[in-house]
């Protein structure tokens, strides 16, 4: 036993957030960025963004997951020196989670990528790049040298992967996320529902969804055309792609179901980097995943975007965990709270990615709001791990956890 000098704990003092830009005072939890990014988007990119698929039964499971475990806590044991630092694929990041790859960032805030690449940056997490997203790679590898990651979706033609590998590789990024579970476009009402599309169409709905958002409107849309012109998809191949706002032209997304394990192998050929797969669910596709060379999988249901009726990943960690030999296992979807995290970690999980919230905070505070979001998560489980009783996260076990 060691005798502690006195460290004295404050508890929330009145004037605790009068740092924070007033937009961020009321926002307590990574919850509470939801309704304050409703106000802030309009309609239908709000409801791209918060959208799930078909009756949602995916987006809620994987928030009831989280609750279906309980903790089983241990007390008077030293947790004064505690930290939630963590080694993963060789890199060492300063809290267990980063933020999960989401397209079309840049229509949420100004320079959205940007802003969410610098504030995991500055907080020593990992930021992915979507492959849908709106600024060219090469600038999120210069606003992210040490924590940004770059997803991929397979290009549908073989002659394209080398291209895009290629250039993911040349703009410096050493890690390389492949998404897998779009063999075709999900069924996303929701999108139809509220007028979104990609690219968006002009027309008097999308004029009036804009003008009853003014603060997003100037600061966001008007500032980006006006800054850095029509924002267009830059890192789907090789190339630049369509404009985000057209009244004519049609995306192409490129026939994706015909891909197997095969495909995968030839990027594992190509890329030199550490190469994660994003979006299985089973323990025999990570084992095939593990066969097939990569360094890590994100067991992932895209947040409950694809294919309603998934299971939520947090149910398949532990059968996951037995068979994914020396790759890292990495658990996105439905994460919101610190005590999401711990529970994560452990039934196995090395890492964690939020997506979502990350987006809202964006979008409510720019890069003010993402530190403020990636602080909240720290606090908690910072916390949290004091209350568990647990110094570091490699103490995490599944016998912290009983079946709710
Ligand atoms: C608006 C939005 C866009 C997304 N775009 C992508 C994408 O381009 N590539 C990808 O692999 N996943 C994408 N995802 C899925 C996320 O990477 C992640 O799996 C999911 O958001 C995690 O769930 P959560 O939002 O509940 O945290 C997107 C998710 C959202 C909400």
């Amino acid at each position: 036993m060691t005798t502690q000098p006195s460290r004295p704990q404050f508890g929330p003092a009145p004037n605790a957030r009068a740092h924070l830009p007033r937009r961020l005072r009321g926002i307590l939890s990574l919850n509470d960025f939801e309704a304050a990014a409703r106000r802030t988007l309009p309609r239908p990119i709000f409801g791209y963004l918060q959208g799930g698929v078909e009756d949602n039964v995916t987006l809620q499971a994987n928030h009831a997951a989280f609750r279906q475990w309980l903790f089983r806590t241990s007390v008077l044991v030293d947790v004064s020196g505690r930290s939630q630092a963590t080694t993963l694929m060789g890199e060492r990041y300063r809290a267990p989670f980063g933020i999960a790859p989401m397209g079309l960032c840049a229509l949420f805030a100004f320079e959205g990528d940007l802003v969410l690449a610098r504030a995991a940056e500055a907080a020593g997490i990992p930021f992915v790049l979507s492959g849908a997203s709106l600024t060219r790679l090469e600038d999120v590898a210069r606003a992210a040298p040490t924590c940004g990651w770059f997803q991929a979706y397979i290009p549908g033609e073989p002659a394209h992967i080398e291209g895009l590998v290629q250039r993911v590789a040349q703009a410096g990024f050493r890690t390389l996320v492949v998404t897998v579970d779009t063999a075709t476009l999900a069924n996303r009402e929701n999108n139809v529902r509220v007028g979104f599309s990609t690219p968006l169409r002009p027309g008097p709905r999308l004029a009036w969804d804009g003008l009853v958002r003014p603060r997003w409107l100037v600061g966001t849309l008007a500032r980006t055309l006006l800054e850095r012109g029509m924002p267009h998809f830059e890192n789907a191949g090789a190339g630049r792609g369509v404009p985000i706002i057209s009244r004519s032209v049609v995306r192409q997304f490129g026939l994706r179901d015909h891909l197997q394990w095969e495909h995968l192998a030839l990027i594992r050929r190509q890329w030199k980097g550490r190469l994660v797969v994003k979006g299985v669910i089973s323990a025999a596709d990570v084992e095939r995943a593990g066969q097939a060379g990569a360094d890590g999988v994100i067991l992932s249901n895209h947040g409950g975007r694809q294919l309603d009726g998934t299971v939520p990943p947090l149910r398949v960690l532990q059968e996951a965990a037995r068979v994914k030999g020396g790759m890292a296992l990495m658990l996105d979807s439905g994460v919101r709270r610190g005590t999401d995290v711990l529970k994560a970690l452990a039934l196995g999980a090395d890492h964690v990615f939020v997506g979502r919230p990350m987006a809202y905070a964006a979008a409510v505070g720019g890069q003010a709001g993402v530190a403020h979001a990636i602080g909240l998560l720290q606090d908690e489980i910072h916390r949290d791990m004091a209350l568990l009783g647990v110094s570091s996260l490699a103490e995490l076990h599944p016998a912290h956890l009983i079946p709710a």
